[in-house]
């Protein structure tokens, strides 16, 4: 391989948070990394999706906790400018130079276009100014392309210009009626911060029969109750037949399978993602873009010969959030630089074990939903002879002094012949909090004889532990 200035260790396409980390770790481990970005560093996660959503999501959150406990209580609405005009700092203003230079300062060197493979170990780069910068790699070529807002194929659709999570995120107005397409947990997340901020008619059409299918059911369940008294109007088991906007803008009307007519000024389509598998030149490496990239627990792509092409990040359809894919770029940093340097490539720490137990996840809607693991459903399907152990959150002394009237509740799913936690589940305000405790025990594989030793704080919600171990049997 002819020697250059565009020769580097590793390359990596997308500099999402994901692709950020795996240049991080390669860079660590000795390596020189080139990483090439067509949009803004910091990928979908910083400019249209985790942290712009919670930034319009936590005034909900704050001001629906401060109007439960007496004593407090919000005077007026929430001031919507003023948390667009936060939302807009937290996002540096859609300016991504801050990330641009951390990773100059890795040092990595950063590429401006969009990348393709062109080839084994080779990269093609359509840089802005017009033109291809031909880049090649000695060891590896990492794909965190990440994924981007997929919009189904009605009628009328796309000609309506609807919302994805892009403009919701990074909206400047909330439109006065609002509908929403989807169950998932953007299409719950991004309801109830836009209900808040002004969306005052806003209706969620779910495919489903109820919200969040790949939660626990008692999750959908009161999550939907919230939305409700608060006024949304949730629709269940309706799919879009037709979608109408007049060209010259107005509003939009929804007809769907039923027959039933809605009207609205946005339509909101959250609908799931579309993975960044497309015209990335997959076919000049034998591969096609039908589907995730299917990676071995080391990150490496299994259908690409010699092993030196990996993928992370939603690329790889595992657990489509920002802290696996940031754990499988750590995964895949250290293991190609252990690699390259002849090292052992082995150890425990350079194998994903955590996307198989199932990850941690927390929807940020009010009530929170916090879970890891695998569900009753999942468990069961995975043939575990399962027990299933439920406690609810507002019993806990600690949640009530906390939130006045707290509503919430806590599922362990036990592996009963091993005596572990298969998974754990709590919804309600504030429950994030409870979670890691159940990703150590999960991940770690903690007997419950063992869990019944790390006793729980007075006065804390915490003691939902307590209680979930005695509801067993201990
Ligand atoms: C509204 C919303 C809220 C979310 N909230 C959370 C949350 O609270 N917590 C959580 O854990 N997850 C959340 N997620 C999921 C999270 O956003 C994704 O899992 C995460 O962004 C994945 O990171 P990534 O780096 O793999 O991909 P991305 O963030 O999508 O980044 C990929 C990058 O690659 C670039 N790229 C793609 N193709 C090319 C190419 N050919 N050449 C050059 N560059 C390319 C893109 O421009 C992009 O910058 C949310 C998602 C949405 C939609
Ligand atoms: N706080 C968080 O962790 C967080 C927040 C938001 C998103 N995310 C992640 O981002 C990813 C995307 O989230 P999402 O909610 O967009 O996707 P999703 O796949 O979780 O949910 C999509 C929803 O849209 C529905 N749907 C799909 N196709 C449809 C169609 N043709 N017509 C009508 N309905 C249709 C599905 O039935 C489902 O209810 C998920 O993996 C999610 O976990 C995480």
């Amino acid at each position: 391989m002819a020697e250059g200035n565009d020769v580097f260790d590793v390359i990596v396409i997308g500099a999402g948070p994901v692709g950020e980390n795996a240049a991080a770790r390669v860079v660590h481990g000795g390596l020189t990394a080139a990483v090439v970005e067509e949009r803004l560093v910091g990928g979908e996660c910083n400019y249209y999706a985790c942290v712009p959503s919670k930034a319009l999501l936590w005034p909900m959150e704050l001001a629906t906790e401060v109007d439960r406990m007496p004593g407090l209580g919000l005077r007026g609405p929430i001031e919507a400018p003023a948390v667009f005009a936060r939302r807009d700092e937290v996002v540096s203003h859609f300016d991504d130079s801050g990330y641009v230079n951390w990773l100059e300062k890795l040092p990595a060197t950063f590429v401006r276009g969009r990348g393709r493979l062109a080839g084994p170990l080779r990269v093609d780069v359509a840089v802005p100014e017009g033109g291809t910068r031909s880049l090649s790699a000695r060891h590896a070529v990492v794909l965190a392309t990440g994924s981007a807002p997929a919009i189904p194929d009605v009628p009328g659709l796309r000609e309506a210009r609807p919302w994805t999570n892009r403009e919701a995120t990074s909206t400047r107005q909330t439109p006065k009626r609002l509908i929403v397409i989807g169950g998932g947990p953007v299409a719950c997340e991004m309801t109830q911060a836009l209900h808040a901020l002004g969306a005052v008619e806003s209706t969620v059409l779910v495919r489903e029969d109820r919200l969040l299918t790949r939660t626990e059911p008692f999750a959908g369940e009161l999550v939907a109750r919230s939305l409700a008294e608060s006024g949304i109007d949730l629709r269940f088991g309706r799919s879009l037949a037709r979608v109408e906007r007049q060209a010259n803008g107005g509003p939009v009307m929804v007809q769907t399978d039923d027959g039933s007519r809605f009207e609205a000024d946005e339509i909101l389509v959250a609908t799931g993602r579309r993975l960044g598998v497309y015209d990335i030149g997959l076919e000049t490496v034998g591969m096609r873009p039908d589907g995730p990239i299917e990676v071995d627990a080391s990150m490496r792509a299994t259908a690409v010969p010699d092993g030196w092409l990996y993928a992370v990040g939603d690329v790889n359809g595992l657990n489509l959030l920002t802290h696996m894919g940031k754990y499988q770029a750590r995964i895949c940093g250290d293991v190609i630089a252990a690699r390259a340097h002849g090292r052992t490539d082995d150890l425990p720490s350079l194998r994903d074990r955590a996307d198989a137990l199932g990850a941690p996840q927390v929807i940020f809607t009010d009530p929170q939903v916090c879970a890891v693991g695998r569900t009753e459903a999942q468990a069961r399907a995975d043939g575990f002879r399962t027990r299933i152990v439920d406690h609810d959150i507002g019993a806990i002394v600690g949640a009530q002094l906390q939130v006045p009237g707290y509503v919430g509740r806590a599922r362990l799913v036990v592996d009963e012949d091993r005596r572990v936690l298969l998974g754990a589940t709590f919804v309600g305000p504030a429950a994030a909090d409870l979670l890691h405790g159940a990703t150590i025990a999960v991940s770690a594989e903690i007997p419950l004889e063992k869990l019944w030793h790390a006793v729980p704080t007075f006065p804390t919600t915490s003691e939902i532990w307590l209680n979930l171990l005695q509801e067993y049997g201990l």
